[in-house]
């Protein structure tokens, strides 16, 4: 009885061939890259286990990936002898896509081939771009460890369907053929692919193998000896001494590792001597991934040991406010078998993670001072992330400080361009003190009324707007010296930058005021900490302020949004004593005095960002005095 199987793709894996077929054809050779590229990982993984079990690599302990072509079968063929795979295996790897991202990934699809190219890149397509340049592709697949007889076979047209059997293998490990289709045809022939694997996977630390050939005097053609010959460098690029590693080739070992088709925006290569030893070989990237903000997501940092592949999400390697970073830490003194929890206890680690944030904080420092452009595009895709360092990385707070950029009064621009040197060096005479406000919003914070007063004195404040904001402020407190201070929050003290004259003016008016500030304070009694005269404002009549240590509302909505028990603070009313609609406030009693009073803290609710309690009351109150 036959055991042939047929069974249907993921839908998203339909989706995902169709897009490619349609997207990639000018780039159609990445499918070796990509084979390639997963025979090695294979490998690795073999290695890796076989550092517990000596017995997976049996008598062919060789590890290597052999390529080789049948022009009349019209036929490639990618062969490895690493950790092959079983049958369900093969199912769950060759017939859906389980990564991270992967919701988001088609979500992000705009029908614009260009554009949705590139996208595919950054997801990677991995195993699937076997079908750019074949119409049928056939594996066979025994797991490191399993019987002869345990072995699988896959076949599919790529159109929505595979079938699967169980069969008998000799040798371990993986093969993949492609049956090329016409636009495969080219690659039929040992110059081609040996051109293609010089291009995209010299890099590779593993012999990449093909068959030698002879050219044959009588008949003029080449023909194949038998014999087997490595065609790339196979060590490892990172062991390799820097001035023999050309850009070319530290780019493709980039998208290597990352499947990003976009070139890295800068990389570092070093070798650490001293107290503990590794190589560290780090990138940054040009476009976020699409699980950036997740915290949970995969890092992008692999860990070698002496060259043995260690494992390709080591979290400990690096900080999590760097987890766009991609490269390879290959350590000589950590141990070969060393697990997840070795990792967060050793001192080697830590040394390396330390060493590895700053070799990344150097690379943005000098990307920053030399690459303005290409830092303001990496701000664009990073910067949210790189902030949350103010608050994980106390060590390197200041420097983390001077590559964070902000949208500021400078410009009014949403664009976050101001960096706090350029903040510092435009102080004013006498003031002491970085000044922010934080809104759910940029149009928000750019309209806050806490600012009328310093864009009349021309004192720069930030504008902060991003959800990590408010987050990154309860650590980060202090820039050169200079405390950060929110504009809505406290008394204000603007006293070194006011004048003698305008100090003593705005004692009189405060005086006069006394009565109605007390009426207002019986009057709101339940609604307000306190109601005092401000010199903050200058067009509007009133705004809300907390005190100097308190959650601010916007941080209060923020954190009851996310379901948190949140204490109850009452704001502090600040009125404005020159505004009409105060002065008018003092010639009015009984009953509308209350309305006009509750009014006016509504107002300066709405415009710090908050929901009044009872909007149907308001508008009523309103309509009422409008018309009285
Ligand atoms: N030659 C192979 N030997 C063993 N397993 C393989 C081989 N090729 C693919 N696989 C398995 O199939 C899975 C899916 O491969 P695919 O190339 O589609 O994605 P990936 O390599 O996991 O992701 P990405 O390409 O983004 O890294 C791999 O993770 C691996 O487990």
């Amino acid at each position: 009885m036959s055991n042939v199987q047929t069974m249907g793709f993921q839908t998203e894996v339909k989706q995902l061939l169709q897009l490619m077929i349609h997207s990639l054809y000018s780039n159609k050779e990445i499918f070796l890259r990509e084979l390639v590229s997963n025979a090695s990982d294979a490998c690795d993984k073999l290695r890796f286990a076989a550092l517990n079990d000596s017995s997976l690599l049996a008598e062919d302990s060789e590890l290597r990936i052999r390529v080789s072509f049948d022009e009349a079968a019209k036929t490639i063929t990618i062969e490895d002898n690493g950790i092959g795979m079983s049958y369900d295996e093969v199912i769950a790897n060759l017939g859906t896509i389980a990564r991270s991202g992967t919701k988001e990934f088609f979500a992000s699809l705009t029908g614009d081939q260009q554009k949705d190219a590139q996208l595919i890149g950054q997801f990677g397509v991995g195993f699937y771009s076997a079908f750019i340049v074949a119409n049928k592709v056939e594996v066979l697949t025994r797991k490191a460890g399993a019987a002869l007889t345990e072995a699988v076979r896959w076949v599919s047209e790529g159109q929505g369907e595979f079938s699967i059997e169980v069969i008998e293998k000799a040798t371990r490990g993986t093969s993949i053929t492609l049956f090329v289709n016409e636009d495969g045809e080219k690659f039929l022939n040992s110059w081609a692919l040996r051109e293609v694997l010089r291009r995209y996977s010299d890099h590779i630390s593993l012999p990449i193998q093909m068959e030698k050939e002879e050219f044959n005097q009588e008949t003029g053609a080449s023909i194949k000896t038998g014999e087997w010959e490595s065609v790339n460098q196979a060590n490892a690029l990172w062991a390799r001494n820097k001035t023999e590693i050309t850009d070319e080739q530290y780019k493709a070992f980039y998208s290597h590792l990352s499947h990003d088709y976009n070139e890295p925006l800068a990389w570092s290569h070093h070798r650490v001597e001293g107290r503990s030893e590794y190589t560290q070989l780090l990138y940054i990237p040009k476009q976020a991934p699409f699980d950036l903000y997740d915290r949970e997501a995969k890092r992008g940092v692999k860990l070698y040991v002496k060259r043995v592949f260690i494992m390709d999400d080591a979290e400990q390697l690096l900080p999590s406010y760097l987890r766009f970073v991609r490269g390879v830490i290959d350590s000589s003194d950590l141990p070969l078998n060393v697990s997840r929890e070795i990792l967060q206890e050793s001192r080697d680690v830590k040394l390396i993670r330390d060493g590895a944030a700053k070799r990344v904080l150097s690379m943005l420092e000098d990307i920053a001072e030399n690459r303005s452009e290409d830092y303001m595009a990496f701000w664009a895709e990073f910067g949210q992330v790189l902030k949350e360092g103010l608050g994980e990385d106390q060590a390197n707070q200041q420097r983390i400080a001077k590559l964070v950029r902000f949208a500021s009064t400078h410009n009014d621009q949403a664009t976050q361009t101001v960096s706090l040197v350029d903040y510092v060096a435009r102080m004013k005479e006498g003031q002491d003190k970085i000044y922010y406000v934080v809104a759910d919003s940029f149009a928000n914070a750019k309209s806050s009324p806490h600012l009328e007063i310093f864009r009349q004195k021309g004192i720069e404040v930030l504008l902060l707007s991003d959800r990590v904001d408010e987050w990154m402020l309860t650590y980060f407190r202090e820039f050169d010296g200079k405390s950060l201070v929110s504009v809505a929050k406290g008394g204000l003290d603007l006293e070194k930058l006011s004048n003698e004259e305008e100090k003593k003016q705005q004692e009189e008016v405060a005086q006069e005021l006394k009565p109605l500030v007390e009426r207002l304070q019986v009057a709101l009694a339940e609604r307000v900490k306190e109601v005092r005269v401000t010199a903050r404002l200058v067009d509007s009549p009133s705004c809300v302020v907390v005190g100097q240590n308190e959650l601010s509302p916007h941080l209060l909505r923020m954190l009851k949004a996310a379901g948190q028990e949140v204490p109850d603070i009452k704001p502090i009313l600040e009125i404005n004593p020159t505004h009409p609609f105060v002065q008018k406030l003092k010639g009015i009693d009984g009953d509308d005095f209350a309305d006009w009073a509750s009014i006016l803290l509504d107002q300066a609710m709405l415009v710090e960002g908050a929901q009044i309690d009872d909007p149907a009351a308001f508008v009523k109150k309103l309509n009422r005095l409008l018309v009285s």
